[in-house]
């Protein structure tokens, strides 16, 4: 029977048993399996002109059409957010690939090597986002939006935001366009590559279509502006069961929801309580929940009792959270990502585009080739991706060709082929 007390701030809300952690970064199951009113821009470049599309003084259009709201009606139902792209008949998926800003094409030319190399039955189909205005909103291109729908996985490089003014995050804006309701990020300890922690192995999953990222803003009156946390019992519960249903598929027998429903009683108290309803229907999986204060103290000071629970919490927390956690492996150039929805999911890695090394062959291209890995296994191409993770994790602990990131000397198309090398 499910036990629910509540627990002082040294310890977390508990409701129930237990098992062991899987034993590698990337599950090798898993359950994933008209023209624009304008176009603004020309060049793929993060260009003061994107600078000049205006955040929405209203709610943008993120809200998905009827048609493609998905409702859960028993955990019998089938797992959601499967793959579901066919073979062409060369034998090759056909994969959308959005090289983005700064190190973006550089850390992609590095998967396409190291892919084409392993012999990947996958075709890249590059596509553009810059972004275009629809209706006053930014919006993606449709001929990106159609070819994502088409192969129904994409990889993605980092997209640069402006700050303060300017265009919506077109980050968001792909995540809200194809509905990817979840965001997997998983952070496990590099062998070779020593950190004060040699154990970390945290899966965290960050609901990814609203709360503090809504994107409603609106000014009050001088000097007064409001944003609105958006919290949606429907976002909650479809986020909530994807990570029940992915700790059961690695194994994982802990959920627990990371929550600040002690301030934000009803935004965080609806994606908690939804929480506690939905982990009725996984009576083996023990829930329990934790404040996101206490969660950040605890796993900077020890993240091994995080290795046995899959972590789930609002958007911004999970933004934090999960760079917080990429600082006790080794940084943002190890830590991989997938954004995941029912018909589409796209991987990406969990950094930005790193302005301050674009153009220079310095970045790292692990965290984007360990999110392709965490793709080709929603792909189901489990062969192809234990093979490239196999090169990259021998290519990381041999320690020899490593990037500047990690205290080496290596260019980033070194390091690439180093691990294409190894294949
Ligand atoms: N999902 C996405 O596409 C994301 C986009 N961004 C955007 O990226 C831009 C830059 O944001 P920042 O705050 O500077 O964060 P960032 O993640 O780009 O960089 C933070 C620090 O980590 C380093 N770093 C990041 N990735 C690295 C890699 N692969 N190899 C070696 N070092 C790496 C950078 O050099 C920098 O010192 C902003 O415009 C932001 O909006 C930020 C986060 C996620
Ligand atoms: O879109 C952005 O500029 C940053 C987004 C981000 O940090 C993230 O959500 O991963």
């Amino acid at each position: 029977m499910r036990s629910e007390s509540r627990s002082d701030r040294g310890g977390a809300e508990r409701f129930d048993s237990f098992s062991p952690s899987p034993s590698s970064l990337l599950p090798t199951t898993s359950i994933f399996t008209s023209s624009p009113t304008f176009k603004m821009l020309a060049a793929r470049n993060f260009s003061a002109a994107r600078q000049t599309l205006r955040f929405p003084r209203v709610a943008p259009s993120f809200v998905a059409p009827i048609s493609q709201v998905r409702f859960y009606a028993s955990p019998a139902q089938e797992a959601v957010a499967k793959f579901k792209g066919q073979k062409g008949s060369d034998g090759k998926y056909t994969v959308t690939l959005i090289e983005g800003d700064g190190i973006g094409p550089e850390i992609a030319q590095s998967v396409k090597d190291i892919f084409a190399a392993a012999k990947a039955p996958v075709k890249w189909e590059s596509v553009d986002v810059t972004p275009i205005l629809k209706d006053g909103k930014t919006a993606i291109p449709d001929d990106a939006i159609a070819s994502v729908r088409r192969n129904f996985v994409a990889l993605k490089g980092p997209l640069a935001t402006p700050v303060g003014k300017g265009h919506v995050s077109l980050n968001l804006t792909l995540r809200r366009t194809f509905n990817l309701f979840a965001n997997l990020r998983p952070c496990k300890s590099i062998a070779g590559y020593k950190t004060p922690y040699d154990n970390v192995d945290t899966v965290l999953i960050r609901e990814n279509t609203e709360g503090e990222y809504s994107g409603i803003e609106h000014v009050v009156v001088d000097g007064v502006v409001q944003s609105i946390k958006l919290i949606t019992k429907e976002a909650s519960e479809r986020v909530l069961r994807f990570a029940f249903q992915y700790a059961q598929s690695i194994n994982k027998k802990k959920v627990r929801v990371v929550h600040k429903a002690t301030i934000m009683k009803m935004s965080d108290g609806l994606f908690l309580n939804t929480a506690r309803e939905i982990a009725k229907d996984f009576p083996d999986v023990e829930f329990d929940a934790e404040l996101l204060d206490n969660s950040c103290l605890k796993i900077v000071t020890d993240p091994t009792p995080y290795n046995d629970k899959v972590l789930v919490m609002p958007n911004l927390y999970g933004d934090i959270l999960s760079d917080m956690c990429a600082g006790l492996i080794g940084g943002l150039g190890l830590t991989p990502s997938g954004n995941i929805g029912d018909e589409c999911s796209i991987f990406e890695a969990v950094h930005g585009s790193a302005p301050d090394i674009a153009g220079q062959g310095l970045a790292n291209p692990t965290a984007l080739l360990l999110s392709s890995i965490m793709m080709l296994q929603h792909m189901g191409l489990h062969d192809h991706a234990a093979r490239i993770q196999k090169a990259t994790f021998d290519t990381l602990a041999e320690g020899k060709a490593l990037t500047g990131d990690l205290g080496g000397k290596a260019k980033t198309h070194e390091y690439a082929q180093a691990i294409i090398s190894r294949l």
